[in-house]
């Protein structure tokens, strides 16, 4: 089944914390949310599977895909649906080879050079970014806006996902500018209602 990459939801510790990781994922999934991938830079692989098999008994029957971020042995030990890399999170011939066929693959791009680089054969799908600064994710690239993005879209060989600093009202110029969806962290899980902050992105369509 081809993958909905319309409305990424990318979990934060911090940012999810008053209303809690499942509570504020269900809710976003109700909103519209079409895959979500947990990422926690900072829990031990104990807690990442606990948390990882937590969220997937929460997203059974919604048909919405549970991504790893990073961590390889996290969406093997949980039965995640997929695993999401970067540039230098390992090698992504070796993680399809390890997680079969059937699991969803993403891996991080931000520049023409990367892509020029890339297998696209074990992968499902790019994400792309940052499109603005953002302070969620301190390590990033500089900033692509969206003429940078519409320019690696166009060169890719692989459905794409936005991401960096993206809000509901930036929807629209990212479909402009050719990727198939965005994903964000703050707009919806820093959010107090998860849920209307999901559904917004789907407002202007
Ligand atoms: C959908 C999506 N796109 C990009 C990223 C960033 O991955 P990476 O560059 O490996 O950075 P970290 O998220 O690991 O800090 C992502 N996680 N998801
Ligand atoms: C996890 C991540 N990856 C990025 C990249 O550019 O690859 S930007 C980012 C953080 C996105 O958080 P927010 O939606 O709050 O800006
Ligand atoms: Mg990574």
């Amino acid at each position: 089944m081809p993958i909905d990459l319309s409305l990424y939801l990318v979990t934060d510790p911090g940012l999810c914390a008053d209303r809690g990781l499942v509570d504020t994922v269900v809710a976003a999934v109700r909103g519209g949310v079409t895959l979500v991938q947990l990422r926690d830079k900072h829990a031990s692989t104990a807690e990442l599977i606990g948390q990882a098999r937590r969220l997937k008994a929460a997203l059974a029957g919604s048909g919405v895909p549970l991504i790893i971020n990073d961590r390889l042995e996290v969406a093997l030990a949980a039965g995640a649906d997929g695993l999401h890399l970067g540039q230098d999170d390992g090698d992504v011939a070796a993680a399809r080879a390890a997680l079969g066929e059937r699991a969803i693959l993403g891996l991080s791009v931000q520049t023409h050079g990367q892509l020029a680089r890339l297998d696209p054969g074990p992968l499902d799908y790019l994400g792309l970014g940052p499109v603005f600064a953002t302070p969620t994710k301190h390590d990033h690239a500089s900033p692509l806006g969206f003429d940078g993005l519409a320019s690696l879209v166009a060169a890719s060989p692989l459905p794409t996902v936005a991401i960096g600093g993206l809000k509901a009202e930036h929807a629209a110029a990212v479909r402009s500018a050719g990727a198939d969806g965005l994903a964000v962290i703050s707009a919806i899980c820093g959010q107090s209602d998860p849920e209307a902050a999901a559904r917004a992105f789907f407002a202007s369509r």
